[in-house]
């Protein structure tokens, strides 16, 4: 049984916890089965798990006299043996032992997990039904006989003996509905009378979906992870929005889950069955383009051919070429994010998280066997657990949000390497940097920097003790508040250098303000990353990713390729050989001067990088690159017309925050070749400073190509509408690690234009938070200007995370 500490009660009055007959009756279901054991209650009992306990200190607000247990729930002598059992306590813990009480409790509570076991397991889909009564010693071969002689068909059955109820599934509802018929109110077995109930979820099963089947690909493990889907670790989503988390699984609900099935839920498989798993989703994802854009086409208006033959294949919008596989497929993270919390059992751990959060999950487990992870950042995590399980400071509490100790994250750089010498992980690791989120508010600063100290020579050690030696470039602590694992880019963060001589580990740090960096490869450039820029999880996967995308978006000298959420600049840095002139946007500042650090790294003078949200700026950007220049100096058509606005407050843009075009290139070009830009991002996303410069002479392109590789949530709708409006953009590469997004966009896309724009919507606000994505984007399709829309030409799946259900997918849409 899971034990939570005492803020898994903080909604509850003080005094509740402190009355006795309250807590030993413990109205709560969940708490059943700490129960006081009647059955052994002269001399014994059961104790009772302390909702106030503290792991980080030992103690709880009952003070040193609490009699409830600070761990595991155990049988213990009472203490002072003092059971009446003709006391009122007595009498009413009795109470709850007489049948009603018995069936009631055996419903509500242990049953019922098991109930809930069973239809997520191998019948998830299947119909369940208990039967209420039945005999204690009957196993689940008697259930199963029984059943067959009263002529019932059913899928499967499961039995505890010592139990009076049984869970039976079925594989239709006709099915159920019959044996419901048959069954309910039957006489049987010495008068017993048997009672048919319907399997009732506990509130956090309702509204949580315990496992998806594994042809989803919503699986979300961590917050931070969901934004980028460079850290798509864990199999159990909730995509309920009016979560109330009041409600927390106990150990029995996580009994049957293992890390390594929550991380790499498809671990069991062999990998080209993985594969075909991931093809069938992505089919199946693929099929709402067709469907929706059927749907959305205006009346009058023929449907696209495209939709036309999509009967030929199985209604997919366009072929699906295949998958490519992975050329690692153990080890592959670069970057492993390790969940700072305690296990089932209680013990410090840094791991990763039994199930989501929102699911009430809050219990942390060893990365061990996950076969996605490197075994450097297993034993990063190690060194760490070891390290928490003296540290005096509080380990993260998830529930209230406290807590010192938050997370560690691994990120591992490679040095250049052919896809066949990746074979042996362990050489081409080089690098390795780690970062140690905390939050510091109430704490002494010179005991946070004692700590921090004490853990850069932990690593510094543990990391030289290990045969060979771990690399360790770099350790950054990032303070950190919030309730979501991601830290804004302006959360503080600490350089804390670990310089290892030949045969000296010692620990130099210091608090200088340079900025550590990784660097790893793709193809034969060199990319040095800052600590939070972004960066694919699976280089050698993502070169691979990289040279499709250049492929299908035929490029060539005079192209001019936008790189739309270019990150650290990688897309467009791999192709910049191949095209005219790159122009990358980026929200992140940080990986903004990270690409234009790895432009001039590798020695490429061909790329534009500019730092702002793509739907702040990409409308003035395109206007500015893809019409004739009238100015060579000053301001923009597009800055003038004041189309660069704010998304908040649709502020009017200045000089100052002129969207560079061509025309800047060339006004300020420094003249020496050297391609560079300075750029600084607010909050908000919005450019305030931007200087670009840029060797390229403005030059006109015939062929302009974007590649867009967006968050999980996908292209804002500006992003679309310009997309689409540009008349000049004829092709489009869509690169994304949620298909159901890319759907989303694809649909307003490629929907034809009707001969009316619907201006505006009168949807309230509520309406939209019920409608799919796809719903949504079939909706906003209506509103998109008169503009040709794109096909769907093919698509590809690449498969970045094996062992995982997740997978990116590759679109060429073309007009
Ligand atoms: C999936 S990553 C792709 C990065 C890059 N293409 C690569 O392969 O390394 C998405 C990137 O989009 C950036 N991003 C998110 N929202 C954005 C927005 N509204 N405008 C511009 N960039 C954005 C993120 O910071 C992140 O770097």
């Amino acid at each position: 049984m899971e034990c939570r500490d005492s803020s898994d009660r903080q909604n509850q009055p003080e005094d509740r916890s402190l009355s006795s007959e309250a807590d030993d009756i413990v109205p709560d279901k969940r708490k059943r089965e700490s129960e006081p054991d009647t059955t052994q209650q002269n001399s014994w009992w059961k104790t009772t798990l302390c909702s106030y306990f503290r792991r980080f200190d030992g103690s709880c607000s009952h003070g040193e006299s609490c009699r409830y247990a600070h761990g595991e729930a155990e049988l213990r002598p009472r203490p002072d043996n003092t059971w009446d059992p003709t006391s009122e306590r007595a009498k009413k813990i009795a109470k709850t032992e007489t049948d009603e009480g018995e069936k009631e409790r055996q419903l509500g509570g242990v049953m019922m997990t098991e109930a809930l076991e069973a239809e997520s397991g191998d019948n998830a889909s299947g119909l369940s039904k208990c039967l209420v009564n039945l005999p204690m010693k009957w196993s689940p071969d008697d259930l199963k006989k029984f059943l067959s002689e009263q002529g019932v068909l059913f899928n499967s059955v499961k039995k505890k003996k010592g139990m009076y109820v049984g869970f039976v599934t079925f594989e239709s509802i006709e099915q159920a509905r019959t044996a419901v018929k048959a069954l309910d109110g039957k006489s049987f077995a010495n008068n017993r009378t048997l009672k048919v109930s319907d399997v009732v979820p506990r509130s956090f099963e309702k509204k949580s979906k315990v496992t998806r089947p594994p042809n989803t690909t919503q699986q979300v493990e961590n917050p931070s992870e969901a934004v980028d889907g460079s850290n798509i670790i864990a199999a159990v989503i909730d995509d309920d929005d009016n979560d109330d988390d009041s409600t927390i699984p106990n150990g029995s609900v996580l009994k049957g889950r293992s890390v390594r099935n929550v991380v790499t839920p498809l671990a069991h498989m062999t990998y080209p069955n993985q594969i075909e798993n991931k093809k069938n989703s992505l089919m199946q994802n693929l099929r709402k383009l067709t469907n929706n854009v059927r749907k959305a086409c205006p009346n009058g208006v023929s449907l696209p051919e495209w939709i036309l033959k999509s009967k030929e294949i199985g209604r997919l919008p366009c072929e699906l070429v295949g998958v490519i596989e992975s050329p690692l497929i153990n080890g592959y993270r670069n970057k492993c994010e390790f969940s700072v919390g305690y296990s089932l059992q209680g013990k410090p751990t840094v791991g990763f998280l039994l199930g989501n959060f929102r699911e009430g999950v809050t219990a942390v487990e060893e990365p061990v066997d996950c076969p996605n992870i490197s075994r450097i950042s297993v034993k990063y995590a190690a060194i760490f657990q070891d390290f928490l399980q003296h540290s005096p400071l509080p380990l993260r509490n998830r529930l209230n949000n406290s807590g010192f100790w938050r997370q560690l994250t691994v990120r591992e750089g490679r040095k250049p390497c052919k896809i066949s010498e990746a074979d042996n992980l362990e050489n081409i690791i080089q690098e390795v940097l780690l970062i140690v989120q905390v939050c510091t508010v109430g704490l002494d600063d010179g005991q946070v920097k004692l700590e921090v100290e004490k853990l850069a020579q932990a690593f510094s050690v543990g990391s030289s003790m290990e045969f060979p030696p771990l690399p360790l470039t770099a350790f950054v602590i990032q303070d950190h508040t919030g309730i979501s694992n991601v830290a804004p880019s302006d959360a503080p963060v600490r350089y804390v250098f670990i310089r290892r001589d030949e045969g000296d580990y010692g620990l130099h740090m210091t608090d200088d303000v340079v900025e550590p960096r990784i660097n790893d490869h793709i193809n034969n450039l060199r990319f040095s990353i800052s600590p939070t820029a972004f960066f694919q999880v699976n280089t050698l996967a993502a070169e691979k990713l990289y040279a499709l995308a250049g492929d299908w978006a035929d490029l060539g000298p005079d192209t001019l390729l936008f790189d739309i959420c270019c990150g650290t600049g990688t897309i467009g840095l791999t192709l910049a050989h191949r095209v005219g002139m790159v122009v990358g946007i980026e929200m992140n500042a940080s990986a903004i001067s990270d690409a234009q650090r790895n432009a001039e790294i590798n020695g490429i003078k061909n790329c534009n990088f500019v730092c702002g949200k793509a739907e702040d700026v990409i409308g003035s950007l395109m206007k500015d690159y893809l019409s004739t220049p009238k100015k060579l100096n000053g301001i923009s058509d597009a800055a003038e017309n004041n189309e660069v606005t704010t998304n908040a407050n649709k502020e009017k843009i200045s000089d100052a925050d002129h969207v560079p075009g061509p025309e800047d290139s060339l006004s300020i070009d420094d003249g020496n070749g050297s391609s560079g830009s300075k750029c600084s991002g607010d909050e908000d996303g919005l450019r305030k400073d931007c200087v670009l410069k840029s060797s390229s002479p403005q030059q006109q392109f015939k062929n302009v190509v974007a590649i867009v590789d967006p968050p999980r949530a996908g292209l804002h709708p500006t992003v679309i509408k310009v997309l689409r409006t540009q008349s000049r953009l004829r092709r489009l590469v869509y690169i994304s690690c949620n298909p159901e997004s890319l759907v989303a966009n694809a649909i307003e896309l490629c929907t034809p234009s009707g001969d009316k724009t619907e201006k505006g919507n009168n949807q309230k606000n509520w309406q939209w938070r019920h409608m799919s994505a796809a719903g949504l984007a079939r909706h906003r399709s209506k509103s998109m200007p008169t503009s040709e829309p794109f096909n769907p030409i093919k698509a590809m799946g690449v498969d970045l995370f094996p062992h995982t259900p997740h997978c990116e997918l590759v679109m060429l849409l073309e007009r």
